[in-house]
């Protein structure tokens, strides 16, 4: 089990989150640059069923790689019930994702290992950011009347500021999904600017509820143009759509960042969220983002995945690594 360690080590800074890269200032809109997005659509659907079959990591490689994921996770809860408590339970378990059992066996116990945020509504940034106080640990607020996003503009902007107000450091913003499925690129750039505007210092991920958007070219499309308004990251889904993250809208994603990178040299991080609730999946994820991104892209500050319950799969999985046996899902709660 020594190896955890070295494997973990061989990364820089495996832990922190970084946030030492300029963020994305955007850029003007580029009608043209939109307009000439192509997707095939067969044949990214092949690229994501042999990347993620050929190159899975194994043993003490995979688990180093699902420690990651942990440091990765905004863990989430978005449910009309929430209360104070549940909150502060989930607050806990970011400080301490992993059991102490568990990373003592993988040698792990000093690293510092905390999830790479928790993520809220509004109401709850209060019991969050209380209870997260010393930790390091942002708290991301969703915001703009999720998950629909149809509340009048002026509404969305002010839950904004008042989710920075109250402490929210990141910001989970959804776009108006008819400015793309009615191609006015103009509406939806102007839409995403203000809402960066409206988030000042705080870090704002743009949801594109990529599976009410129809076609994988309007993926890539809505990708663009919210990089090009400045948002910090792109996510893909609230987590209340019928069709949350897959791994071919992914790289549509991940190839749109590819693209505007090359272009404009901003960094602009990913976020698969809504569904992504096994290590199998998570693992999926990492290894499509090292191959089309490059390692740099492995990091919190470049990448997330939102989600409620992947930790407990990745613990239990964990689990099995340092003792051989699984244990029953309900020993790894969440909250
Ligand atoms: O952004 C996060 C999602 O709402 C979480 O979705 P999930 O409950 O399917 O993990």
């Amino acid at each position: 089990m020594s190896g955890i360690s070295e494997v973990v080590e061989a990364s820089p800074a495996v832990f922190t989150q970084h946030h030492e890269l300029p963020r994305n200032p955007g850029t003007a809109l580029d009608i043209g640059w939109v307009n000439d997005a192509r997707a095939n659509t067969s044949a990214i659907e092949r690229r994501t069923r042999t990347l993620v079959t050929r190159r899975g990591p194994k043993k003490d490689h995979q688990a180093a790689w699902l420690l990651r994921a942990v440091a990765c996770i905004d863990l989430t809860t978005l449910s009309g019930d929430d209360t104070e408590g549940r909150v502060r339970r989930l607050c806990e378990k970011a400080k301490r994702p992993i059991r102490a059992d568990i990373l003592d066996a993988l040698g792990m116990s000093d690293a510092g290992l905390t999830t790479g945020a928790v993520c809220v509504y509004h109401d709850m940034i209060g019991p969050a950011t209380r209870c997260l106080s010393g930790s390091g640990i942002p708290v991301a607020a969703v915001s703009t009347g999720f998950p629909a996003g149809l509340s009048p503009l002026e509404l969305r902007l002010r839950e904004i500021e008042s989710s920075v107000a109250a402490g929210a450091s990141e910001i989970d913003i959804v776009i108006s999904r008819r400015h793309v499925l009615m191609q006015d690129w103009d509406a939806l750039y102007a839409e995403i600017s203000a809402f960066r505007k409206a988030c000042g210092p705080a870090h704002m991920k743009s949801i594109l509820a990529t599976g009410e958007l129809k076609t994988l070219r309007n993926v890539y499309k809505a990708s663009m143009v919210a990089m090009m308004a400045g948002s910090d990251f792109i996510k893909t889904s609230t987590g209340k759509e019928a069709v949350n993250a897959t791994l071919p809208v992914s790289l549509t994603m991940v190839r749109a960042i590819r693209d505007y990178h090359e272009k404009t040299g901003h960094f602009v991080g990913y976020k698969p969220a809504g569904g992504v609730s096994s290590a199998k999946d998570a693992l999926g994820y990492l290894i499509l983002m090292k191959e089309e991104l490059g390692r740099r892209w492995l990091e919190p500050d470049l990448f997330r995945f939102g989600a409620s319950s992947l930790l407990g799969d990745i613990e239990r999985q964990l689990e099995h690594h340092v003792t051989g046996a699984y244990s029953a899902s309900f020993r790894h709660p969440l909250v």
